[in-house]
């Protein structure tokens, strides 16, 4: 047994293409193999401590989920036709029973970590859908083929959604693998007709990735240039820097097997291992005993070279290659972290605040409200148009001249125009000092005199749109408020569209419940004011009964002798109150109905989490990476 004896020497020679085309792998980094475990396990093989810790940290952020962020690690991907014998190769090197078969098998991408372990009893765990499963190593496969159910739905259909097997065991090399599930171009009974489709997704998202190591499983009874799981990776590695071959069934296609791995017709870079998996009932020493037997003894495949044959070759190998890949890849993925977090960070900062308070609320709002009159302002009066330089729809100001000549040629032209040679010279000055959006008893609409009813249909249907485009600008991130905004200042254009259609020369007091309710109020000035300084009355009050407030203590004010302030300050304090009233009936009990305003779009809540989730991610992963940095500078300065 030429390979327990290699490894019972404590050196693992490993010769090959790649190796000789690598950066030599420092001595104290080379792989040492674990004596003891050499009875027992299946691979004996070991990490050096200076590798195990980069490992950690990638086998950590795999498990954080950074790839989702767009951060690429250095993964070893098992692709091959369907039973070429992936789910064999990675049981022969982890050791325990995973599930074969003839049919599909593999139905989701396994992610399987192999951690070599001191204690003589195997630790086994099934990480998916957030749950870590403890499993006893005879129950694997049917612990495998459950949670694929639970992932993937009962059947043969797949999916994209990992399952991850950790294997903590003495003697198994340091690796983690995603086995993925065979390609297949004829779907079975149960298979959705799009199967060949889906699987060859999830494998090129899988390999696509430069940091990916294409570890492609090809049956020794094939001719490789036919296989679908070769022509899948030339597409993304065309000269095979990064795809190993791993030959199964060696012994039952030997015959030209030296020459098929020799002239290299497919282009494998990384090199060629021909292994002899498990079959049926053997346990994996037997199937040890009997690979390197074979290897041994067969005349076809004993003259291959023994550096490429054996399942314990393939460990090695598979181990340093793996530990440059990381070496290699980790600097560019710690910087990438940093990246994307910062850039993640000043994304966050630049969304709204997301709205805790009532008080909260009611400021965003007002924000919201005064950027939007000032945007209206900008378009509409003083023709800025610095907002929206692109969009000439909406220059205002320039629209509303073009509109007036327009209209101005169209008068010209109709024979009422001819009456009177001023028409409609006051309407136009009326127009052009129209001063965009104030309190409601202050708008100076009621100086307009005259406007022809087509022109003001125009001009409103003008304004309508721009109001309604600025309001959705500044109010996007609130559905609600949008919605509400958006109506009210419909509302307001429809009712002035109108009065100016009607010609209504009534004094334009806006709203009629603001003045309902001031009248109410206003209505009882004489009597207060009488109550306070009335001449003729003695005792005077101490108190005065006002509709809507109550009982009011007037004493304090008696000192006032200049009757006309109390009655302005009367005035003052009755326009208040009825314009709060207004507002708070708007607003909703106790200003809730700007928080329901203020309701943040779902689009925006969920863009929010997301960056708050990335942003979680990354900073743990920037933490776990931070704690080995000195490592990978050391071990970066041996590659170099
Ligand atoms: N004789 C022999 N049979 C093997 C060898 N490797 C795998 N097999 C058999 O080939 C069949 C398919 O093996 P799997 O490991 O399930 O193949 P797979 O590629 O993982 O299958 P899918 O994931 O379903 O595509 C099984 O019956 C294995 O026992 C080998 O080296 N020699």
């Amino acid at each position: 047994m030429g390979s327990y004896d290699e490894a019972d020497s404590g050196n693992i020679v490993v010769i090959n293409d790649y190796e000789d085309s690598q950066p030599a792998t420092p001595p104290m980094e080379q792989p040492k193999v674990v004596g003891a475990a050499a009875a027992q396990a299946p691979i004996i093989s070991s990490y050096n401590d200076k590798i195990r810790p980069l490992l950690d940290v990638i086998d950590r952020l795999r498990l954080l989920m950074v790839m989702k962020e767009g951060i690429q690690l250095p993964t070893i991907v098992v692709v091959g036709d369907q039973s070429s014998g992936k789910s064999s190769v990675l049981e022969s090197l982890a050791g325990v029973n995973l599930p074969r078969s003839q049919g599909i098998c593999t139905r989701v991408p396994l992610i399987i970590r192999l951690q070599n372990h001191a204690s003589p009893r195997p630790e086994l765990y099934l990480e998916y859908n957030g749950k870590m499963v403890p499993v006893e190593e005879p129950q694997i496969a049917t612990a495998i083929n459950n949670a694929t159910d639970e992932v993937a739905g009962p059947g043969k259909s797949i999916s994209n959604i990992p399952l991850t097997l950790v294997v903590r065991k003495d003697g198994v090399p340091d690796l983690t693998m995603v086995d993925l599930p065979g390609i297949t171009r004829v779907p079975v009974h149960g298979q959705l007709d799009n199967i060949y489709e889906q699987i060859r997704d999830i494998i090129m998202q899988y390999i696509t990735p430069k940091e990916s190591i294409i570890l492609n499983v090809l049956s020794a009874t094939v001719d490789f240039s036919t296989c679908e799981s070769i022509r899948m990776s030339q597409q993304v590695d065309k000269n095979g820097e990064r795809t190993l071959a791993v030959i199964t069934k060696v012994d039952r296609g030997p015959k030209g097997l030296v020459d098929k791995v020799t002239a290299d017709d497919v282009n494998i870079g990384l090199g060629y291992v021909c292994v002899r998996n498990r079959i049926g009932d053997e346990s994996y020493e037997e199937a040890r005993k009997e690979e390197a037997r074979l290897f041994e003894t067969n005349a076809h495949l004993s003259c291959i070279d023994k550096s490429i044959v054996g399942v314990h070759v393939l460990a090695q190998k598979l181990v340093q290659i793996q530990s440059k890949a990381i070496a290699k890849c980790l600097p560019e993925i710690v910087k990438n972290i940093s990246a994307k977090l910062d850039a993640n960070v000043s994304e966050l900062e630049k969304m709204p605040k997301a709205l805790t308070s009532i008080a909260d609320a009611t400021q965003a709002m007002m924000r919201i409200i005064q950027a939007a009159k000032e945007s209206l302002k900008k378009l509409l009066w003083r023709g800025e148009f610095d907002e929206y330089p692109e969009d000439n729809t909406k220059h205002g100001t320039a629209r509303f001249v073009e509109m007036l000549n327009r209209f101005s040629d169209e008068l010209h032209n109709c024979e009422e125009s001819n009456l009177s040679k001023d028409f409609l010279t006051e309407e136009i000055k009326v127009l052009e000092d129209v001063k965009g959006i104030e309190l409601p008893n202050f708008l100076p609409f009621e100086r307009i005199s005259y406007l022809h009813i087509k022109f003001t249909e125009k001009y409103w249907d003008y304004v309508d749109d721009v109001v309604m485009s600025v309001l959705t600008r500044h109010s996007k991130m609130y559905h609600h408020l949008k919605v509400a905004a958006k109506g009210a200042a419909h509302n307001l254009v429809q009712k002035l569209r109108e009065q100016s259609i009607n010609w209504k020369l009534t004094g334009y007091t806006c709203n009629p419940d603001y003045m309902m309710e001031w009248n109410k109020l206003i209505n009882q000035k004489d009597h207060f004011i009488n109550q306070i300084s009335g001449t003729n009355m003695r005792p005077l009050p101490c108190s005065v009964n006002l509709q809507g407030f109550g009982e009011i203590q007037v004493e304090h004010l008696r000192q006032h002798s200049n009757v006309s302030i109390l009655q302005q300050a009367f005035d003052l304090k009755m326009r208040m109150v009825a314009y709060w009233k207004i507002f708070k009936e708007l607003m909703g009990p106790e200003g809730h109905g700007i928080e329901k305003m203020l309701v943040e779009s779902p689009a925006v809540v969920a863009k929010r989490e997301k960056l708050k989730n990335s942003i979680k991610v990354l900073k743990e992963s920037k933490d776990s990476v931070a704690k080995i940095m000195d490592r990978i500078v050391l071990y970066d300065a041996y590659l170099v």
